[in-house]
């Protein structure tokens, strides 16, 4: 039997970063994703405009939208300021799992909670959930077919506010062709394209930042 991408992942960070320190656990993940297997994170490049906009938000209440095996969330985490909550969501259980120890290997297991399964099914039920009036931040990097339906049922639900922020992954490779064509276009969103590249590649990529106006 052969081992998953995402077990190979955790392998490595258990092998090579320090516990407890989230830099090396973000760095240890994009050395092997560059030098020795591709992986779908976000990557060091685009990580580093979605440090600058978590930085600039210093959001209270974060939502992410597509775990996978938890290096944005480690990444996020370790910018939050104290009593801020970062819930990440993740749909597929093996990813899920994975993720929830490269979390704890980081060290921020205390700002993160990983809930699992179908983002159509949650979105309703969070503001029960977790005491939530509305999400400051929220980071769209699931299923790119996913972005704008769970856009509009993010609004439907009362999770947005005015001045609420969307940040999203992949809008041009893989692409989110109706979820950019939504925000650009809406009266109700102020969106700006922040150019690079797909992660650990040359392709070109970016991310959308979008602010609800209400
Ligand atoms: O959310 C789920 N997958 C990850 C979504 N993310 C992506 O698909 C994704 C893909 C790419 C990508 C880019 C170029 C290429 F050639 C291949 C893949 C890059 C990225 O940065 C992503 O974020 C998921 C999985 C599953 O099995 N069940 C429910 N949900
Ligand atoms: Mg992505």
């Amino acid at each position: 039997y052969g081992s998953t991408r995402p077990e190979r992942i955790l392998a490595e960070v258990k092998r090579k970063a320090t516990r407890g320190d989230a830099r090396s656990v973000v760095d240890t993940i994009d050395q092997y994703c560059r030098h020795q297997e591709w992986a779908m994170n976000v990557g060091d490049e685009k990580g580093t405009i979605l440090d600058s906009i978590v930085c600039e938000v210093k959001p209270r209440a974060m939502l992410e939208l597509g775990t996978y095996c938890g290096y944005s969330a480690v990444r996020i985490a370790s910018l939050l300021p104290p009593n801020s909550r970062l819930i990440t969501m993740e749909f597929n259980p093996v990813f899920a799992a994975i993720a929830r120890q490269v979390i704890a290997w980081a060290g921020v297991e205390d700002k993160v909670v990983l809930i699992e399964g179908p983002s159509g099914d949650w979105i309703p039920k969070m503001k029960k959930e977790f005491g939530l009036t509305s999400f400051d931040l929220v980071f769209l990097d699931h299923w790119k077919d996913c972005y704008l339906p769970d856009t509009k049922l993010m609004e439907e639900c009362g999770l947005l506010r005015t001045g609420s922020i969307l940040v999203a992954d992949n809008v041009i490779c893989p692409g989110a062709p109706d979820y950019l064509e939504y925000v650009r276009g809406s009266p109700r969103y102020e969106s700006k394209y922040f150019r690079s590249h797909l992660e650990y590649t040359t392709v070109e990529d970016g991310i959308e930042k979008s602010v609800f106006l209400g």
